[in-house]
């Protein structure tokens, strides 16, 4: 249990359970290949059999940390930072967010949208999840749409997706890891019959990089 003081602090959102920080290439999406600062934020509760950090799920596990504390991490590495989880949207991103913009950094998001849009970012990657759907503030201002395929019925939901979000949205198709096998091939021949969606691959676990 968190005291009062920090449990107050963790509302506001300056302080927020951090996970983990790590300077990488971004592996996924529009942004592939490119150098970013990794800020994870611990909870979430969507619930996706097959998420490859389930060690982010319990916000308990990981220790409220102040946002400033954060942001000076951030500035001695790239001009970009990047905010994921565990959802971040599950957390109020707004003095956060407003702290990296002061230091000129560009502020992108992975989010699966679940909850309403807080903070200000200049990308928001939004991969939808059909146990809990985004909502509308993250379908219209959305960058990216990445839709995560496990299996052939998620075709159906990517299209269904595509028609929510906003029109100028970049729409990616991303095997899941432990099927891709499986379903790489099928994305490719659905991207070239249907090519107003980009194949995303997870290239960092080719690589073998955080
Ligand atoms: C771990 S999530 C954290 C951010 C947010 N909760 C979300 O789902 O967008 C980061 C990205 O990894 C993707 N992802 C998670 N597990 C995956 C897997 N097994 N295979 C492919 N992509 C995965 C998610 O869809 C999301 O785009
Ligand atoms: N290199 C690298 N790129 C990523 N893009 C999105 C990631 C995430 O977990 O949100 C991720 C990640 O974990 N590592
Ligand atoms: S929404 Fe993201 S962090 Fe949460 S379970 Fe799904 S993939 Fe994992
Ligand atoms: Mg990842």
């Amino acid at each position: 249990m968190l005291s009062k003081e920090i449990q107050l602090e963790v509302n506001k959102g300056a302080m927020l359970p951090l996970m983990e920080e790590f300077y990488t290439i971004q592996g996924e999406g529009f942004h592939t290949g490119t150098a970013a600062y990794f800020i994870r934020i611990g909870g979430c509760d969507v619930g996706c059999h097959w998420c490859d950090v389930k060690e982010s799920w319990n916000a308990e596990l990981h220790p409220p940390t102040s946002i400033d504390h954060i942001v000076d991490n951030v500035s001695k590495y790239a001009d970009t930072v990047v905010v994921t989880g565990g959802e971040p949207l599950s957390w109020d991103m707004s003095l956060l967010t407003s702290r990296l913009k002061d230091k000129n950094l560009k502020v992108h998001i992975e989010t699966s949208g679940a909850y309403p849009l807080s903070g200000t970012w200049d990308w928001i990657c939004l991969s939808p999840k059909k146990n809990k759907l985004p909502t509308e503030t993250v379908y219209s201002a959305a960058h990216e749409l990445k839709v995560i395929i496990h299996n052939k019925h998620d075709f159906i939901f990517a299209e269904e997706q595509a028609e929510l979000v906003n029109d100028k949205a970049i729409l990616f198709l991303q095997p899941e890891w432990s099927k891709k096998e499986e379903m790489t091939p099928l994305i490719v021949e659905y991207v070239m019959n249907n090519p107003k969606w980009r194949v995303s691959l997870q290239t960092h676990k080719y690589l073998n990089i955080p």
